[in-house]
């Protein structure tokens, strides 16, 4: 389990670790140094840049355990205001009779294959200016490989800020958690390759923590498959959207859906397209519903608010136009008690009746960044710039809907709980990708018929299927969609 904190949120789990559960500040940082030193590779000149704090104080304790594996190693401690730890590193190397350089930066740094970044981490607290910006300028010039301990050196832990100037890593290790900083604004960028090292802080000293979607947590979120069921286990899925217009929208989440286990299908779309959606396939039933200029007639409502009642999970929006009907439809939706999911057009309809979130069954939305902008106050660079504070802002409004934010970063939450996929990838920067990810999830969802693990297996799949051989450039939606079964077999194998 990978968890994402804050910098107050790490701070507390490591003095928690500390004062309340008697761990030894230097033990932690012990496993901290070795945990590191797994990501330094033998045989090269490896320069270690120590800073004034207890991040400083891995750097010399990685330095004492790269010794010991017979490495060419050297510690520069940048100031002689050192912390109790560091001053404890510092007086080991000595007992060791190890020498640490303090002068002479540019030349002993000349040469250096590896830089272990020790400069500053979570304690970041101010902008870095003078020697330090010297230091971290001459690192980021150099050839050699850099590896940053918690945090690159000058990003804040929290904001994925860059305060004045950073290191630019090739190589992250993350101690005990990721920071938010790691995954929001700047911070992708100045990692490089993120890792994150368990160094003995139990996983239940971090209340309110984020957790990391990771392989293992979407297999086991990954809805069980009864051999002996029957369609009706596994959810009879009604979706409701597309016009002449955009088609294609509801036939790739009807597709996306059907083959991700949903046990039927039903599609409600408007009479022009319905015989369009019939030869493309032949698995989902059709409800052909009254049109007015390729799009639903306001007629539409009233039928569905008949039929409604007998699906489980209802879908709205894929390719279903802005008008005042699609307002209706999506109020006729949420005002009844089936599970409800809401993507694309469905969210537009929001935007003047998001009361209709707070009703108590299982909600999912779906939104962009762009579409968050229609359920909560924040506008498109807030969302963007955290997603993270977004999704909880979300979820303390709509306690009881589920949100899955597509943004950078992908973000789940639902009251307390929120969790983050990173993976990014351009293959699913195109038109048709919301709409598979949206079947992926309907068939998901009624399976499960629980919003939270439907959803985290759902992003999951649904990024799997972007990975293929083909340039994702060439990509299209009908290779993500053929690709579902496959992607669902490699993580129920995982
Ligand atoms: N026991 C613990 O608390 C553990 C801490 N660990 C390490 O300790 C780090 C946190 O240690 P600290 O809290 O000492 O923080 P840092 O080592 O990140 O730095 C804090 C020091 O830098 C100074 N400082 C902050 N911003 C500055 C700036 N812009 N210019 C100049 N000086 C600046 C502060 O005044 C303070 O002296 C973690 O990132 C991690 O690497 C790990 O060893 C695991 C255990
Ligand atoms: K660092």
């Amino acid at each position: 389990m990978t968890l994402i904190c804050t910098k107050d949120q790490a701070r507390a789990a490591d003095a928690c670790a500390i004062q309340d559960h008697h761990i030894p500040s230097l033990v932690l940082m012990e496993h901290a140094a070795m945990e590191t030193c797994r990501y330094v590779p033998a045989g090269q000149k490896i320069r270690i840049v120590c800073g004034p704090g207890n991040n400083g104080a891995d750097g010399l304790a990685m330095t004492r355990l790269l010794l010991q594996r017979h490495e060419d190693v050297s510690a520069f401690l940048t100031s002689d205001h050192l912390s109790d730890d560091e001053q404890t590193q510092l007086d080991i190397l000595h007992s060791f009779g190890i020498h640490v350089q303090t002068e002479n930066f540019n030349d002993w740094l000349r040469d250096a294959q590896v830089i272990v970044d020790c400069l500053f981490g979570n304690g970041l607290s101010r902008p870095i200016e003078g020697k330090y910006k010297d230091y971290i300028e001459a690192i980021n010039a150099s050839d050699a490989k850099v590896i940053s301990v918690d945090l690159p050196s000058g990003l804040e832990a929290t904001t994925g800020n860059i305060l004045g100037t950073a290191v630019q890593a090739d190589v992250t290790v993350a101690l005990d958690c990721l920071k938010a900083g790691h995954l929001v604004q700047a911070g992708p960028q100045v990692c490089g390759e993120l890792h994150c090292a368990d160094i003995g802080i139990p996983k239940s000293l971090h209340p309110g923590a984020k957790e990391l979607i990771t392989k293992e947590l979407a297999a086991a979120a990954l809805p069980a498959r009864s051999i002996y069921g029957h369609k009706g286990t596994f959810g009879k899925a009604l979706m409701i959207g597309g016009s002449r217009q955009m088609h294609g929208a509801i036939s790739f989440a009807a597709q996306a859906c059907y083959r991700s286990g949903i046990g039927t299908l039903t599609l409600f779309v408007p009479e022009p397209i319905t015989d369009i959606l019939s030869i493309k396939m032949d698995c989902a039933m059709k409800l052909s519903a009254p049109s007015q200029d390729g799009f639903f007639a306001q007629k539409a409502v009233g039928q569905l608010a008949d039929q409604i009642h007998s699906f489980d999970p209802v879908t709205i929006g894929n390719g279903m136009g802005r008008s005042a009907v699609t307002e209706a439809m999506v109020r006729t939706v949420l005002e009844s008690e089936c599970p409800a999911i809401v993507d694309a057009d469905g969210l537009w309809a929001l935007r003047h009746q998001r009361q209709l979130l707070l009703r108590q069954a299982d909600t999912i939305v779906t939104p962009h960044v762009k579409e968050l902008t229609y359920l909560i106050d924040l506008d498109v660079k807030e969302i963007a710039d955290d997603p993270i504070h977004a999704a909880e802002w979300f979820a303390s409004l709509y306690p009881n809907c589920t949100l899955i934010l597509k943004s950078g970063i992908t973000v789940i939450a639902r009251g307390s709980k929120q969790y983050v996929f990173v993976r990014p990838d351009s293959g699913l920067a195109k038109g048709g990708s919301g709409d598979v990810l949206c079947g992926i999830l309907t068939g998901m969802y009624g399976q499960a018929k629980d919003p939270l693990t439907a959803a985290i297996s759902a992003v999951y799949v649904h990024s799997l299927c972007a990975k293929q051989k083909k340039d994702p450039a060439g990509i299209q939606p009908e290779d993500w969609i053929y690709r579902i079964p496959e992607a669902i077999g490699t993580l129920r194998r995982a």
